[in-house]
């Protein structure tokens, strides 16, 4: 009971810690020291130097710009008319999300929103830079005035801000530092970046201004003016469009959106890969070195909320899961709906309040926070479950990993825990946090976990929230070695079980409606007979949470998975369908593997639909299929790639009702045709046949209608 409770904790721990991404600063301007409202993870805090109102505020800024030491460019804090502010913010890596230092000036502000901007700005260093970056002396009209660097994960940006309250603005990733010089940026990224003129001072870092500036053949593409349409590059349309011929399935591997890599500019135009950017915050990334993979070839786009507006909407989910996944049209539209609202839910989180963008919003919902609804699966094995869960995350572009609830443990068990799970998350955001904690988590298999409770051993809080820290090397224990800090608020848990003879538990609640329904189900039930699978899936639609509590799952547990969806059994004819349909049908992946030795494989109809029989038969769903077609297709797939000529070359290998044999007994397996045309004979053959039997059977009710007639003339 203890390790099953201590799971479930844990799986609820997961599910329930809150979070803030938000990139949106809050200033006030009155005080001179702009702080962050308590909105974000990745802006903290932000400070403002050079003012043209006070004293008081100027002192108060005087050690931040010792601090830092600041250059103070080309302004002039005494020119009280045109000053500039020279700022810093706390922020968090739009990559990694750990803390770094922003710095820039107020010199880019429009100055509609922010009266005391004016000309003139230099700037600061930023992490580990430090030097006036702007190329013109100072006064340039880049808006880029310093480098950034991530001191955790070494990526170098700009940040060119264009409102300050909230502060909204534009990260330019320059690029990422291998190696391990810290200190400003190394020789990898300024030959990536070494373009553009030296205007002095920090030669890489101008470089690197320059090179942005210059990188589109010397035109200023810098951000001004074309830049907004430019940054408006939608994800979801390039997705669209780069699908334009696929039906609009996700690909295997997302693009690099319009405008990136190859558009003579130098850079990639990416919404950003993990941290729920509010609109007013882009994210500019560095081109992708070897044109796949990031620049330290890892995936560098990432959707989930950061798709915005271009979100698919549940009728485009669930159109899209019609290609992967066969039947349970109830389960994909549930989850269609499921997977939107927690992306949307994640999106609108990050609007800035009272902005005007989340205008959709009426203001008395403002106050109202949206909870998370993770998703718990119920259906047999083989109908799909962990196949809709990845086609999901697929859809919307977020990182997957799948866990078994049987191997959950706590802290020193062997097995899997919290921490582990959560590291191959990160695994497979390759490393992106942010991106990982607007992943999906799949934990199969929680139906198990009930009968296991033993007895009551918290050695966590359940109702517990916060961060969890991830070990970077993914080890469990790992007591000096660095931690990663997740934060699972956002991230999906979608679980699934068989929930084997749940329909039971379901038919004895309602038994009051001892008419109808649930007394042909408990006569079944009484006399022993197996329940239709029909009237199984119509119960377990209609489940309810205190039914899973009756059959062994703990409440607190239950309470984590508002949305229970059931899944059927696939019928024969959908088993069948699964071999030929989907995008990845069984069929298909079968063919292609012979295809590579040159061989085509044939199936026949017959020989597909006792396998769909067989596979009913075991109760193992479509996952039986493959185990099936294995052995059917084993010594065919030993014989082959040896390779041979003339008549001895291997043509195709054909699957008919003989390969695949009876019920109960193995068939002969795959028939080997050998020669050219080998196939072409064989089907002109078999067709052959099928007409003969046609026309005997023809003949046969021809002789029955004779004698019939014979026999009423009688
Ligand atoms: N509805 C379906 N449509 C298409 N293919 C399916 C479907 N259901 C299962 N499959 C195929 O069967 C294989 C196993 O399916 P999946 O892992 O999704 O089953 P499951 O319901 O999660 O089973 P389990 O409870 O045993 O984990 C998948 O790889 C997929 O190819």
């Amino acid at each position: 009971m203890s390790r099953f409770i201590s799971r479930c904790k844990k799986m609820k721990e997961m599910t329930s810690f809150p979070g803030t991404h938000m990139v949106i600063l809050s200033g006030n301007r009155r005080t001179g020291l702009n702080r962050v409202q308590p909105i974000s993870t990745h802006l903290n805090h932000i400070m403002v130097a050079g003012s043209s109102t006070g004293h008081r505020r100027r002192e108060s800024l005087i050690g931040v710009q010792e601090r830092y030491k600041w250059d103070r460019g080309g302004s002039d804090d005494s020119n009280t008319h045109n000053p500039t502010r020279k700022i810093r913010a706390e922020a968090n890596c739009p990559r990694c999300t750990k803390d770094m230092n922003l710095f820039f000036s107020n010199r880019q502000f429009p100055s509609t929103t922010d009266s005391d901007c004016g000309g003139g700005g230099g700037g600061g260093g930023g992490g580990g830079g430090g030097s006036n970056l702007d190329p013109n002396g100072g006064g340039g009209e880049s808006g880029y005035q310093a480098v950034n660097l991530c001191p955790n994960c070494k990526t170098a940006y700009y940040f060119r801000p264009y409102n300050t309250s909230p502060l909204q603005g534009t990260f330019v990733e320059i690029g990422r530092v291998s190696g391990s010089n810290n200190n400003g940026v190394n020789s990898k990224l300024s030959r990536r970046v070494s373009h553009g003129k030296d205007g002095g001072g920090n030669s890489n870092s101008n470089s690197i201004s320059n090179s942005i500036k210059n990188g589109n053949g010397g035109e200023d593409f810098g951000l001004k003016g074309s830049a907004s349409n430019w940054l408006e590059v939608s994800l979801w349309d390039t997705l669209r469009s780069y699908n334009g011929g696929n039906n609009g399935e996700p690909p295997e591997t997302w693009p690099p959106p319009v405008g990136g890599g190859g558009n003579g500019n130098g850079l990639a135009v990416h919404t950003p890969p993990g941290p729920p950017f509010a609109p007013g915050i882009n994210v500019i990334r560095a081109p992708r070195e070897g044109g796949s993979g990031g620049v330290n070839g890892e995936k560098n786009t990432w959707g989930g909320s950061n798709l915005g507006k271009d979100l698919p909407t549940p009728k485009e989910i669930c159109k899209g899961l019609d290609k992967f996944v066969i039947g349970q049209g109830r389960a994909k539209k549930v989850l269609s709906v499921a997977v939107y609202n927690h992306y949307k839910r994640i999106y609108h989180a990050t609007l800035p309040k009272g902005s005007g963008l989340d205008s959709e919003v009426l203001d008395d919902d403002e106050a109202v926070e949206l909870e998370k609804s993770n998703v718990l699966l119920m259906g047999p094995t083989g109908s799909g479950k962990t196949l809709l869960a990845k086609t999901l995350a697929r859809f919307v572009n977020v990182p997957f990993v799948i866990a078994d609830a049987t191997t959950l443990t706590q802290a020193g068990y062997v097995g899997e825990d919290v921490e582990s799970i959560l590291h191959k998350l990160l695994s497979a955001a390759d490393f992106n946090v942010a991106a990982a904690q607007q992943g999906i988590i799949y934990i199969d298999e929680v139906d198990k976990i009930t009968k296991k409770a033993e007895s009551l051993n918290i050695s966590r809080d359940v109702s517990g929230e916060g961060i969890v820290n991830v070990p970077e090397k993914g080890a469990r224990k790992h007591p000096r070695g660095d931690n990663i800090q997740m934060d699972t608020k956002n991230i999906l848990f979608i679980c699934g079980g068989a929930f084997i003879d749940l329909e039971k538990t379901i038919s004895e609640r309602r038994q009051d409606s001892s008419i109808g329904f649930g007394a042909p189900i408990r006569a079944n039930m009484r006399s022993g007979r197996i329940i239709d699978s029909a009237v199984t899936s119509s119960l377990l639609e209609s489940v309810e949470s205190s039914d899973l509590i009756a059959y062994g799952l703990i409440p607190e547990f239950i309470g984590r998975f508002p949305i229970l969806v059931s899944l059927s059994a696939l019928t024969e004819e959908q088993l069948m369908q699964v071999f030929t349909e989907p995008k990845n049908a069984l069929g298909k992946q079968y063919k292609k593997l012979f295809s590579m030795n040159n061989v085509k494989l044939h199936y026949t109809e017959q020989a597909l639909r006792l396998v769909a029989k067989k596979a009913m038969a075991k109760n193992t769903g479509a996952r039986g299929l493959r185990a099936l077609l294995e052995n059917i297709l084993t010594d065919a797939m030993f014989e082959i790639p040896d390779n041979k000529s003339g008549s001895d070359r291997v043509d195709a290998v054909v699957v008919d009702e003989e390969s695949v044999g009876s019920l109960n007994a193995p068939g002969c397996g795959g028939k080997i045709l050998r020669g050219d045309g080998a196939l072409e004979q064989y089907l002109a053959k078999t067709k052959d046949s099928m007409v003969n039997v046609e026309v005997a059977q023809s003949e046969l009710q021809e002789r029955d209608s004779d004698i019939s007639s014979r026999a009423m003339s009688m």
